[in-house]
């Protein structure tokens, strides 16, 4: 009561104020999803910081309790009709819904990229990541999380988790719905793609060729296999965080969203280190809100690791060169983890049964009324169709965990002759130009492996003092022998599975240009392959780790030595699970939401 007291009365000192027209913070708001504009409270009982897939959980369980105010400051902007259509995450991934990081040179990897640094795109907007995200749909391995658990977090184990994945769920595939490794009631739909290409089948069918089998690989028990993607869309339609956990609750009084605001710094008291507030900027005004309980931080791998270094929690060393007063000396930004990739395997085929996005983009009335009048159509495509999960020589894991994921693309970078998905990965033009400009626009598809578990993991710090500025990344790719080793056998594997019959009869050929970083290698053996990963490196978006559970955070969450400050993001991985890792964050937000509820003793609405 005392609270909105002061807030009434320091709203109408602003009102005042602002006849005179000073200072200029307006005291009603464009709320994010509102129809007309709510008055901006100062105190609130929770602040979030990003609406991404960890912010949205949040935001959307905290409020169950109706007691309890809720304010989410997201820096993107609004969401809308074209981010809603899956086929369009290569256009949408240059635009302002992404940061694009760039990577910090390294002679090790990226050499074939612009300027040797690998693009880093990182979601902004209502779903974070999710806005751009493949909406590929994996959970990773059990022994993952027993790995969590094992490293000093009690309550994060395969069987603590499971639950959490579980209420996260609608599974609406008939065949895995009644499974016990599916949940039916959680607010995220789980489908099979609604447009896929003939080439999927000569992937499973190759896959089977090889002794492979068609899997659920979200079930604990069958994780090596092939399969078509489980993805997170409805009706074909891309289904982001925002879309699952906010959109539904927008009539819920006790949430204020504010968008277009960027977070500038954590308010920390430096006696009590306790966390109160924080500083926001929205529409070039400085502004604060207050947190009455905690101020939880969803700012995503990059951005949290900057918040925290900004308002003083950090490495000492680094805060001091900045010129930061070091409040908290802590690992943060440290151990940055990514499933990186290779993406330039390019299969060239004599029929138009791939995706052939130059043929979309001519089609696109006709693609866009299917769309909208019809939900169906090319539209409807994640680039991506299918998945395998395999095991090299050199994975040292039980028989029943891989350690190499192939996703079927049925297209590749000179499929739309170099206009899109190029940009999006940053191919360098010496490149493109020697390898892929002789095939511009010719048939063909792709098979991209993804290391799972990477020994090699990265830094994250500040540039300077300014909030706005990027922070740097050392992504430290390749520092360990061993990730490039299991890089060229998946590689292999995906060669081999591109020779199965189901394919031939599209006449399916390895395109054999090489890279012109590695022509003096043979084409195809092993040095040549280590050449490439190092030229073509490809991020699977999956940055993680950067404040990690046990160092930075206690394993409930709360950043060390700081009262009041949480991080719910996938910063606070203790180590990168065998997964895309939107399905990981949503758990462990679900998880955080119900500790926060524990400690605060707020209610829950209880599904069956
Ligand atoms: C291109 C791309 C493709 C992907 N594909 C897949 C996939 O197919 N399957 C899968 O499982 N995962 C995928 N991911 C990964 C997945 O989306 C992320 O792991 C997940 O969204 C991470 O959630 P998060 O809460 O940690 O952060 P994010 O979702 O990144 O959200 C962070 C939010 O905080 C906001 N923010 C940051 N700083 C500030 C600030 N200072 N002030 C205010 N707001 C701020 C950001 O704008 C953003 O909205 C993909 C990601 C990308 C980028």
């Amino acid at each position: 009561v005392i609270d909105d007291l002061i807030d009434s009365i320091q709203l109408a000192t602003q009102k005042v104020l602002r006849l005179f027209d000073i200072p200029k913070t307006p005291v009603t708001d464009p709320i994010y999803g509102a129809n007309k504009p709510k008055v901006t409270k100062l105190h609130y009982d929770f602040i979030v910081v990003g609406m991404g897939a960890g912010g949205c959980v949040i935001a959307n369980r905290l409020t169950e309790d109706f007691r309890s105010t809720v304010l989410v400051i997201e820096n993107g902007q609004e969401d809308n009709v074209i981010t809603d259509i899956p086929a369009a995450n290569p256009y949408t991934l240059l635009t302002d819904y992404s940061y694009n990081f760039e990577t910090e040179p390294d002679p090790n990897a990226c050499q074939g990229m612009v300027n040797q640094r690998c693009p880093w795109a990182s979601g902004k907007g209502p779903g974070g990541g999710t806005i751009l995200s493949g909406l590929i749909w994996t959970r990773g391995n059990y022994r993952d999380y027993d790995n969590w658990a094992s490293l000093g977090n009690p309550g994060w184990s395969y069987q603590d988790v499971l639950p959490y994945f579980l209420k996260t769920e609608n599974m609406m595939e008939p065949e895995l719905r009644n499974s016990p490794y599916h949940g039916k009631h959680g607010f995220v739909p789980v489908e099979y793609v609604r447009y896929v290409t003939p080439l999927l089948n000569s992937f499973l069918k190759a896959a089977n060729f090889f002794g492979y089998r068609i899997v659920d690989y979200n079930n604990p028990y069958t994780h090596v296999g092939f399969s078509q993607i489980q993805s997170v869309v409805k009706g074909g339609e891309r289904v982001t965080a925002a879309t699952a956990y906010i959109k539904p609750i927008l009539y819920r009084k006790n949430l204020y969203v504010q968008m277009r605001s960027r977070v500038t710094q954590i308010l920390i008291n430096p006696l009590t280190k306790t966390a109160y507030g924080v500083k926001f900027v929205k529409r070039g005004a400085v502004r604060v809100a207050y947190a009455r309980k905690e101020v939880i931080l969803s700012a995503g791998a990059f951005n949290s690791p900057q918040l925290l270094m900004l308002s003083g929690i950090g490495p000492a060393d680094h805060l001091k060169e900045i010129g930061i007063p070091v409040l908290q000396d802590l690992p943060v930004g440290d151990g940055l983890k990514e499933h990186v990739g290779m993406h330039g395997l390019t299969f060239l085929i004599n029929q138009r049964v791939n995706l052939a996005p130059l043929s979309v983009f001519q089609g696109i009335v006709i693609n866009a009324l299917k769309y909208f009048l019809t939900s169906s159509g090319v539209l409807k495509t994640l680039g991506c169709e299918g998945v395998g999960y395999v095991k090299t020589k050199y994975s040292n894991l039980s028989r029943a965990q891989p350690d190499i994921e192939l996703v079927f693309i049925p297209s590749a970078f000179n499929t739309d002759a170099g206009v899109l998905l190029r940009k999006t990965f940053a191919v360098g033009d010496e490149l493109y130009d020697y390898t892929y400009r002789e095939i511009d626009g010719v048939d063909s598809f792709s098979i991209w492996p993804m290391l799972m578990y990477p020994k090699s993991q990265g830094i994250v710090r500040l540039k300077d003092g300014n909030p706005f500025n990027q922070v740097r990344i050392w992504h430290n790719f390749y520092s360990e022998g061993v990730d490039i080793a299991m890089m060229v056998e998946g590689i292999k594997k995906a060669v081999q599975i591109a020779k199965a019959p189901s394919f031939r009869k599209y006449g399916s050929i390895l395109h054999r240009t090489p890279f012109p970083q590695c022509k003096q290698y043979a084409f195809g053996s092993d040095d040549y392959w280590a050449c490439a990963v190092r030229t073509m490196t490809t991020t699977w978006h999956h940055q993680c780790c950067t404040n990690r559970m046990g160092q930075v955070v206690d394993y409930n969450l709360r950043v060390r030595g700081i009262k009041r400050l949480r991080i719910v993001d996938t910063s606070v991985f203790p180590e990168i699970p065998g997964a895309h890792t939107q399905a990981p964050t949503y758990m462990l937000a679900e998880k955080a939401a119900d500790i926060i509820k524990a400690e605060w003793k707020m209610y829950s609405i209880k599904v069956s």
